[in-house]
């Protein structure tokens, strides 16, 4: 026996990278969905306010993270520049929610997508290279799985690759004037092998393909990159 859950019309959502550094972000629940928030937040250099009275294997508190071991109340969102509601209580995230609101503070509902007013993504990183894998919250196990997916095909040597892109595009291989400013250059490279070069630690190889860009080309020693060791 299969049971049709009913499901909300979720709004159209606007993706954006937020700069969280030193903003203040309140978690209420510290839970497995919670711990998850948390983690990111942290790694985007959030201040967090946790608030929750049953949590384990919390980080420990510090300047970045503030506990507060005891249940939600209204008033916790005081300051706060995001809120998550993630507990797995209903009644409690709808209430974290109205206070949000009433506050003009974002929020995210971990249990009620189309009653946030943002959700994320699933993230795959390379260095600085980010891919966000998103899809409305319809199901959020289906961009997970896509997320490992673009893992097998997109290795560490795709961070490498973004800096190489960046120290090109500091140097101004084409002219400014041109629209499609170092593009057509990038593509070259790309359909050259570039990234495979790289995920071998061949450095020669590398180099022998920026050798034939524009202007006598240059070299990774050039553009201040060490590629990381190859995989044996
Ligand atoms: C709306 C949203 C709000 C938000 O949390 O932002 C939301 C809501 C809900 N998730 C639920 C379930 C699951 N969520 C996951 C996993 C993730 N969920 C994430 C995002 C989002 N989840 C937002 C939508 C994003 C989008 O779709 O575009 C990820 C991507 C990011 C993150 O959490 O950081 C993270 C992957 C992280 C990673 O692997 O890196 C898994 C799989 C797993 O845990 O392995 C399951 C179980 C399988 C399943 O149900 O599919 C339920 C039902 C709960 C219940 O039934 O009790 C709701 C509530 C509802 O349906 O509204
Ligand atoms: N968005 C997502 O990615 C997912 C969302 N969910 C939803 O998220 C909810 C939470 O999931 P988990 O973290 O796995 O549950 P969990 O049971 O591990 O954690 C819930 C936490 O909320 C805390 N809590 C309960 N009442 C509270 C209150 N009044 N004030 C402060 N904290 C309170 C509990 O002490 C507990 O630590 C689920 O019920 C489900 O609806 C579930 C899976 C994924």
């Amino acid at each position: 026996m299969t049971t049709d859950v009913e499901v909300k019309a979720a709004p159209v959502f606007y993706p954006l990278q937020l700069s969280l550094s030193g903003r203040l972000c309140v978690v209420v629940g510290g839970g497995a969905v919670g711990r998850r928030k948390l983690a990111g937040l942290l790694r985007a250099g959030a201040r967090i306010r946790l608030i929750d009275a049953a949590a384990t294997s919390v980080p420990p508190a510090g300047d970045a993270l503030e506990f507060l071991e005891r249940p939600y109340r209204d008033g916790d969102l005081e300051g706060a520049f995001l809120a998550f509601a993630a507990t797995d209580n209903p009644t409690i995230n709808a209430a974290v929610a109205a206070e949000a609101r009433r506050r003009g503070i974002p929020v995210n509902r971990v249990d009620d997508g189309p009653d946030s007013d943002f959700i994320l993504p699933a993230n795959l990183r390379r260095g600085d290279l980010l891919f966000s894998v998103a899809g409305g919250g319809r199901s959020p196990a289906l961009i997970a799985i896509l997320r490992d997916r673009l893992a097998e095909h997109f290795g560490p040597e795709w961070g490498t690759v973004l800096d190489i892109a960046a120290a090109l595009r500091r140097k101004r291989l084409t002219p400014l004037e041109q629209t499609k400013y170092n593009h057509e250059i990038l593509r070259q490279l790309l359909a050259a092998g570039l990234a495979g070069r790289v995920a071998a630690g061949d450095e020669a190889g590398v180099d022998a393909l920026l050798a034939t860009l524009p202007e006598g080309g240059c070299t990774l020693d050039d553009l201040g990159i060490q590629l990381p060791k190859g995989m044996p």
